[in-house]
């Protein structure tokens, strides 16, 4: 469990993460999402005790990181995949880990198994490509069998089997009653691997919620319609909460009503229906639309005529981090 309270990170008059307060709760999945310079890893970093909040609190399973007499018993990180030393191989480099904490070589052959690293567990790490590197990442975050996963971006660089992979691991590592907290910009993917939502924006909570309840809500209540008699539907339905919109002949789309409502008034006036499709939005959408006013770096849209000078570029934020990496700040 990962509970914060009030959590505030400024840096000099950045305000990185604002008076956040939000539970990630065991048993589930929970995605962490939020555009660029959103305040992600700069919370996750907070949880486990790599930056100093500036105000605010947070602790896991009960306590501040730093309280954790054996802390890679309770929180399992994934953070910063490069953040190996390369010279080591991936072996040694989870032998160093375990070392910290008594584990024996048998847990660090079983997370090199469960990973897929029995190929390369010899190599240097150096070598390792991007999706290789993240699964030595996830193997770290395992190796303590903790109760509390933090996983920043995991799926990044992963080849679709690897993907699949890591879906499957966090669920069945929710299913055991486990934490788990994951970030990623893979909008499909998170709609398929994470029960609940926590969305953040310029560094503020957004929405803390279930999946289905996200896109339900953005969505709102849209059918779809096919009838011969779609004029006289539209009389039928049409009211200061109802809007109806029509694609092509016989197809209308109505928003503000119900399938059921609709389908008892068409039948009660004997119009008959071809299709009656409740039309249920993507997670995707229902992100775009919370956070439409939080977008801090903005790209020009393809084919557009080139951008007035004072337009901002497409910009890849956050290169400030990396060479503070790892220190508490
Ligand atoms: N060490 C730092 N010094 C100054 N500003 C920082 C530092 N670390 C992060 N920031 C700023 O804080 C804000 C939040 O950054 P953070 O990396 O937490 O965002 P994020 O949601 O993880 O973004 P991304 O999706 O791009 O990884 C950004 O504006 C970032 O530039």
């Amino acid at each position: 469990m990962i509970e914060a309270t009030g959590l505030t990170k400024r840096y000099g008059s950045k305000v990185a993460v604002d008076h956040m307060t939000f539970t990630v709760a065991p048993g589930k999945v929970t995605g962490f999402l939020g555009p660029n310079g959103a305040g992600k890893s700069t919370t996750m970093r907070m949880i486990v005790g790599l930056d100093r909040p500036t105000s605010g609190s947070v602790t896991v399973n009960g306590r501040r990181y730093a309280e954790h007499s054996a802390p890679l018993h309770e929180v399992g990180t994934l953070l910063d995949a490069k953040a190996v030393h390369t010279g080591r191989s991936a072996y040694n480099h989870l032998l160093a880990q375990a070392a910290t904490h008594g584990i024996g070589r048998k847990r660090v052959q079983e997370v090199i198994e469960m990973t897929g690293l029995d190929a390369v567990a010899r190599k240097r790490v150096g070598g390792f490509s991007l999706g290789m590197g993240q699964r030595l990442g996830i193997a770290s975050a395992l190796l303590g069998d903790p109760q509390t996963l933090i996983l920043d971006e995991p799926v990044n660089g992963l080849d679709p089997e690897g993907v699949l992979w890591v879906r499957n691991l966090v669920q069945y590592l929710a299913r055991q009653g486990r934490t788990v907290f994951l970030s990623s910009h893979l909008m499909s993917e998170m709609a398929v691997t994470a029960d609940h939502i926590i969305v953040v924006g310029r560094g503020r909570l957004i929405a803390d919620a279930p999946v289905a309840e996200i896109v339900a809500r953005a969505a709102g209540t849209t059918v779809r319609v096919r009838t011969p008699q779609a004029g006289a539907l539209e009389e039928l339905v049409r009211g200061p909460e109802v809007t109806v919109t029509s694609a092509e002949p016989g197809l209308i789309e109505i928003t503000g009503s119900t399938a059921p409502a609709i389908g008892e008034a068409a039948a009660a006036a004997g119009i008959v229906l071809h299709e009656l499709t409740p039309l249920h939005g993507s997670l995707e959408d229902a992100y775009m639309q919370l956070t439409a006013d939080s977008v801090e770096y903005h790209s020009s849209d393809v084919g557009q005529p080139a951008a007035p000078a004072t337009a901002p570029s497409p910009t890849t934020p956050g290169a400030t981090s990396s060479a503070t990496e790892g220190a508490v700040r």
